[in-house]
């Protein structure tokens, strides 16, 4: 058996070396990312990671685990800006408001599936140009659902959350040991 995280993002890796696991091979999934036409945003998520599970070359016994990450703000999703004014445009939305972010996790073995998702609400504070021209400035919004990540410099702009923050950084560590527990992770030792 050997582990695969099926995943190019370093904050999962990241996370999941906070728990103990360490993948035997990572492979980024390449996928469409497109949402279907009026698609909401909870099943759009799990939809990308069980895309993303299944475009994963692995053998029937290796366990795989992928995520998504999706902020939603009411019914519209929000992905990764392509470019700064998109980002900039996202952060103007999000600004004052609260905003949703989901974060689904995929888990096979061979034949079998598993999968959870998890919600979040995030509050962003009123933002000023200044803050908005220092963050983009920052370029963190990069590769980031929403363009923005509550790990980095734009925790300055989030006073509160509710939900799961390893699931805002991508990966809901309390889902993820589960769905790795009953796939057959053998867990040694640590928390989970
Ligand atoms: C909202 C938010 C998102 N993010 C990141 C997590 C994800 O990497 C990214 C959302 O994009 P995803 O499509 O979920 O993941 P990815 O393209 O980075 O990696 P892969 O598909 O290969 O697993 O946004 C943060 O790091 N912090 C945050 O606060």
């Amino acid at each position: 058996m050997q582990f695969i995280l099926g995943s190019g993002s370093p904050r999962r890796l990241e996370l999941l070396a906070q728990i103990g696991v360490v993948p035997d091979a990572i492979r980024a999934p390449d996928i469409d990312e497109t949402p279907h036409k009026a698609e909401l945003p909870r099943p759009y998520c799990a939809r990308m990671a069980r895309e993303k599970v299944a475009a994963v070359p692995a053998e029937t016994d290796d366990i795989v685990l992928c995520a998504d990450t999706t902020v939603a703000l009411g019914r519209r999703i929000l992905g990764k800006p392509e470019n700064e004014a998109e980002a900039e445009a996202f952060l103007r939305l999000m600004s004052g408001r609260r905003h949703k972010v989901v974060t689904a996790v995929a888990v096979i073995r061979g034949e079998k599936l598993w999968q959870r998702d998890v919600q979040s609400t995030v509050k962003m504070k009123s933002l000023s140009e200044p803050e908005i021209r220092r963050y983009l400035a920052t370029g963190d919004w990069r590769g980031k659902a929403g363009g923005y990540g509550i790990q980095g410099p734009a925790g300055a702009l989030i006073p509160w959350i509710s939900g799961s923050f390893t699931a805002i950084v991508g990966l809901p560590l309390a889902e993820a040991a589960n769905l790795l527990q009953a796939a057959g992770y053998p867990f040694d030792g640590g928390a989970a």
